[in-house]
């Protein structure tokens, strides 16, 4: 099973008594199912929303605290997007589900709604578990949740706002300090083993509500048998899929430019000149072992020394890859939160639901390596539910590996359009 979650712990105050514990993981990656369970549901679409469409409020009240929907509404989440709609009259219902929505719709604060529905502030012990991939995903898991439990301005009620800790890197609980060390993409067996257990063996599915989310399940009727045979969630788990034939958001534009590989770095640079983006992520391929041998630059070092030597443009250059300490990737994401316009150079670290509200450029220099990492790249811009900012991707690649392109096209349901160099 290659599973990515996203981990993070609630650490809010609750007490030993538990109601009922939440397990969420935010899973933008699973292992293709082929057969249906007979009790899992899939939920298709439900029609698109009207003037007399439900409001989160409206969805929400007798659910989730006054307090939480005030700060909701704060913030600005007013009309539910697709995959709220459709996902949390099940979820306060208590059903496990398997959330399926395309990247930027929504999917956090779906969840996060249900965990302020359950746990109860003035009691003490752990409620709810979210496992994310990476860090910076723990950290943006934690911000909306910190801001969602924030005080609602001008009310002096007692409501006792609670304390969100993002239990990264082992953190503070010692018997689950194993699987709480975030900042690794479930990809190796050890990594995987140690998620089973905690889908298994640190809890049982019948004694908390699980919930899977995520925008890529290739083959999901597989993943949705796995869940129910391998006891990850209880029988009649619910897998809502959200626009199943369209992966990607519609108002993404693909395009494509041919080049040989000497020509890369210019051609780039081309583009960013024509596109004057106001912000852009340029994926770039995390370096090989071998390369590394050879003790050639990792192809960020490249990219990021040609811009900063080539480059006239207002946009400043961040880099933000794997191979950076924790510290390093913080401040780099924090120069990109602080708005105003930049390039960030970044490694499929950046494509694991790193969420940038204003971001319209996407380049691939390289191209990723499978349909997945690509919807995911993708989908770090569109993120804006309710506007029709037009948003572009934009991928660089050499005569042979066309092909690839293709099969991705194909596989996400998505068309290309070539520019000429
Ligand atoms: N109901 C809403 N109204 C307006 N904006 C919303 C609403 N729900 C979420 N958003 C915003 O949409 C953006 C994407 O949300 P979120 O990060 O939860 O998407 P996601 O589905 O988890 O994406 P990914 O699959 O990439 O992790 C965020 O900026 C969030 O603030």
């Amino acid at each position: 099973m290659s599973m990515e979650t996203h981990s993070f712990s609630l650490g809010v105050r609750v007490a030993p008594f538990v109601k009922r514990t939440v397990t969420v993981y935010h899973v933008p990656r699973l292992r293709n199912l082929n057969r249906t369970h007979p009790a899992a549901q899939c939920i298709l679409p439900q029609p698109p929303l009207t003037n007399h469409s439900p409001t989160l409020r409206d969805i929400c009240q007798p659910h989730v605290p006054t307090h939480i929907l005030q700060r909701m509404e704060e913030i600005g989440y007013v009309m539910p997007t697709d995959v709220q709609r459709e996902a949390l009259p099940h979820l306060f219902s208590g059903r496990d589900c398997i959330l399926h929505a395309q990247t930027g719709s929504g999917k956090t604060l779906t969840y996060l709604l249900l965990i302020y529905s359950i746990i109860n502030t003035l009691k003490s012990s752990v409620q709810a578990l979210v496992v994310v991939p990476t860090r910076e995903l723990g950290m943006q898991v934690t911000k909306v949740a910190r801001m969602l439990a924030a005080k609602p301005t001008g009310v002096d009620g007692e409501q006792k706002s609670c304390t969100i800790m993002a239990l990264l890197d082992g953190g503070t609980l010692r018997r689950h300090k194993s699987w709480l060390k975030v900042d690794f993409i479930f990809s190796s067996s050890k990594q995987v083993s140690s998620l089973r257990k905690l889908l298994t063996s640190y809890s049982s599915c019948n004694n908390r509500q699980t919930v899977f989310a995520s925008a890529s399940i290739p083959q999901h009727r597989r993943f949705l048998h796995d869940c129910v045979q391998q006891k990850w969630t209880k029988s009649d788990v619910i897998h809502i899929h959200v626009s199943p034939v369209e992966p990607m958001p519609s108002r993404l534009c693909h395009r494509f430019i041919i080049c040989n590989n000497k020509r890369k770095l210019q051609t780039l640079l081309s583009l960013i000149q024509s596109d004057a983006p106001e912000s852009g992520i340029i994926f770039v391929g995390e370096q090989s072992e071998k390369s590394k041998k050879a003790g050639n630059a990792p192809s960020t070092d490249l990219v990021i020394d040609f811009l900063k030597t080539s480059y006239e443009g207002p946009l400043d250059i961040v880099l933000l890859e794997d191979d950076m300490n924790f510290n390093s990737r913080a401040v780099s994401l924090l120069e990109v939160r602080k708005g105003g316009g930049y390039l960030l150079v970044a490694t499929d670290i950046a494509a694991r639901g790193v969420d940038l509200p204003e971001m319209s450029h996407i380049y691939n220099f390289d191209l990723p390596r499978t349909a997945i990492d690509y919807l995911h790249r993708a989908g770090r811009t569109c993120r804006k539910p309710f506007s029709d900012m037009k948003c572009t991707v934009t991928t660089i690649t050499v005569p042979e590996e066309r092909f690839v392109l293709q099969k991705y096209e194909n596989e996400l349901m998505f068309n290309s359009e070539e520019l000429i160099p």
